[in-house]
């Protein structure tokens, strides 16, 4: 950090238990942020606080917080059964237990055992329910909250839950909270909190909340902003790689196995990729590609809270070159300080995204760098945008040699396990629809991404068929079927690895076969019948048209028949008169037929 001060200098006194844990955790100088915001908010101001990410906000709320219960506490007021004092809302399961953690490494320095200070986390899990939570808080007692909305709603909602005594409340992260992913449920615990409250809003990017920020009730906040020359912090270098997306992966692997860190992060797009690429790199350890000294884990939003915060504990405590593989899952709030290299293997949705995620290194003053890929093309216009947002950035020239046959061993990968190839198809599409969230959705076009080049990336043996390959792909580009392998393999033979998926695919393959079968048949039939109806109706015709001229003889006959008995005389003048008109016929007829005699 920059600037810095001595704690001795800060505008208000703190209680000696809370200096001594400052002291105990090797904090010698307050950082800017916390020496303007602790006066502030542990007098009676609400606050809105935005500075870079990693320059300790946290702690600059949770003095405050502390700060405030104590005093309580020593004024000999008492809390109620079912009520209690402070909270803090975070947008994610894992930025709430850190933030726990903090208040548990300065409550080990609280001297009080007859009255202790404690917190509860409250966070969707699997291995616990609301109603545990509700009897674990009235048991214990504890002061503090700390919790994501869904659940802090759902825990406030019980009629043993009273929010009377709840003084001060903290958003953490707070553009994430008001923004349409969480705004709805913030605004409803909001409303459930007495209005006579402290409020705090703390983000690197508050400022993209907007007017959101007065919905939260706040009375006249003070406005803290740590203000530098650039958005990222100066101890954070962010640097960019122009890449063929056909060759990302290799040039990831390439940082990964060349390049110095202890600790790092990549970010993905989306679970699925995450789970993708994760399965794929672990071979890649049997086949020598991966530096087998690596540590590999793997973090997203579909995993059960326990697991996602077992492999954040075990990422963050192990002590060998590790690598988590994860999504914006983690990009907000963690604190992982041997983290110094952040990879995003794609730009991400939002320039706020891009700052938490280079965010997770370069904190607190150590050095930290930061590597975004681009695609070759029109991606490179996102190093404009992003300076016009004061967000340095610079070209990382990278040479690596690439393996010639990485895509055969890619393919041969997938093609072991038809669970793979479907999986690398969800991925991609999953990839294609995060790519049209993008909010510079000039530089991030759909029309102008390379479907082929993403899709080898993916590994793919087939495109799948998907609305926007078949707008944007033009024809020539499009290979036959969808292929990009030759020859094209037959997918009803193509196994399941797994025992139990392979003979539900080949019972649902009969299935479809039997219904495909009955459907042709059923088919073949009609055509047979449409042509025999056809043909009968044709026939019928026929036959109706014989009739008809027979009855239209019979009464021409009768008509004749009628005149020749009204007019015998006549007649045989006009018969004898026919006669001759037929022999002129014949004779004209024979000069018109035979040319011989023309000659
Ligand atoms: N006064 C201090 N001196 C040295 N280190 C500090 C100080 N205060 C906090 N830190 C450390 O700085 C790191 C970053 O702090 P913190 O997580 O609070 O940052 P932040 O501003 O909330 O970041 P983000 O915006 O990414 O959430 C932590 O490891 C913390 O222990």
């Amino acid at each position: 950090m920059a600037r810095s001060l001595s704690w001795d200098d800060l505008k208000y006194d703190l209680q000696p238990w809370i200096r001594t844990a400052v002291d105990g955790m090797g904090f010698d100088s307050m950082t800017p942020v916390q020496a303007s915001t602790i006066p502030m908010f542990c007098g009676n101001k609400d606050v809105v606080v935005e500075s870079v990410t990693g320059s300790g906000k946290t702690i600059a709320f949770v003095i405050p917080i502390l700060e405030k219960i104590v005093k309580d506490v020593l004024n000999g007021s008492k809390l109620k059964k079912g009520h209690f004092y402070s909270l803090v809302i975070s947008p994610t399961r894992e930025l709430s237990s850190q933030i726990q953690s903090v208040y548990d490494s300065f409550l080990a320095y609280y001297p009080d055992d007859v009255c202790p200070i404690k917190s509860q986390l409250l966070v969707g899990s699997s291995a616990s329910s609301v109603r545990d939570d509700v009897s674990s808080f009235l048991e214990n007692r504890p002061q503090i909250l700390v919790g994501t909305p869904g659940r802090i709603l759902d825990f406030l909602k019980s009629v043993a839950i009273k929010t009377a005594s709840c003084g001060v409340t903290v958003l953490d992260e707070a553009d994430k909270l008001l923004d349409v992913s969480f705004e709805k449920e913030v605004e409803a615990i909001l409303n459930m909190l007495p209005k006579q409250r402290r409020t705090g809003l703390f983000s690197a990017t508050i400022s993209s909340a907007g007017d959101q920020i007065f919905r939260t009730g706040m009375r006249n906040p003070v406005k803290i902003a740590v203000k530098s020359k650039v958005q990222n912090p100066e101890s954070l270098s962010i640097n960019y790689v122009v890449v063929k997306p056909q060759d990302k992966l290799q040039y990831l692997l390439h940082i990964l196995n060349h390049i110095q860190y202890r600790k790092c992060i990549v970010y993905f797009p989306t679970c699925t990729s995450v789970t993708y690429f994760y399965s794929f790199m672990k071979h890649l350890f049997s086949t020598g590609d991966m530096n087998e000294d690596l540590g590999i884990y793997s973090l997203h939003g579909k995993l059960q809270t326990t697991s996602r915060l077992n492999t954040l504990g075990k990422f963050s405590s192990s002590l060998s070159k590790s690598v988590l593989l994860t999504t914006d899952v983690a990009a907000r709030g963690i604190d992982i300080p041997e983290v110094d290299l952040v990879l995003q293997f794609d730009p991400p949705t939002s320039t706020e995204m891009f700052l938490h995620r280079c965010g997770r290194t370069g904190r607190a003053n150590r050095v930290g760098k930061a590597i975004t890929f681009l695609n070759e093309g029109r991606e490179e216009d996102f190093v404009n945008f992003l300076e016009v947002k004061n967000i340095e950035v610079d070209e990382m020239p990278l040479t690596a040699k690439l393996m010639e046959d990485f895509a055969d061993k890619f393919k041969a990968w997938v093609i072991q396990d038809r669970a793979r190839f479907d999986h690398g198809i969800r991925a991609f599409v999953g990839f294609i629809r995060y790519y049209s969230k993008h909010t510079a959705s000039s530089i991030f076009r759909l029309q102008s991404l390379d479907y082929i080049g993403v899709a080898k990336l993916y590994g793919l043996i087939r495109l799948p068929r998907m609305p926007e390959i078949s707008k944007y792909l033009d024809n020539d580009s499009m290979p036959h079927e969808g292929w990009l392998i030759e020859p094209a393999l037959d997918l009803d033979k193509f196994a399941f690895a797994n025992p139990q998926m392979e003979r539900a695919r080949l019972d649902e393959l009969k299935k479809v076969k039997e219904t495909n079968d009955k459907k042709k048949l059923k088919s073949d039939l009609k055509k047979k019948n449409a042509a025999w109806s056809n043909k009968t109706s044709a026939k019928e015709s026929k036959g109706e048209r014989k009739v008809k001229m027979a009855q239209r003889r019979k009464a021409i006959e009768e008509k004749i028949a009628r005149e020749e008995e009204r007019d015998e005389s006549e007649e045989e003048e006009d018969w004898k008169d026919m006669v001759r008109r037929s022999k002129k016929r014949k004779t004209f007829s024979q000069i018109q037929g035979d040319f011989s005699e023309l000659c």
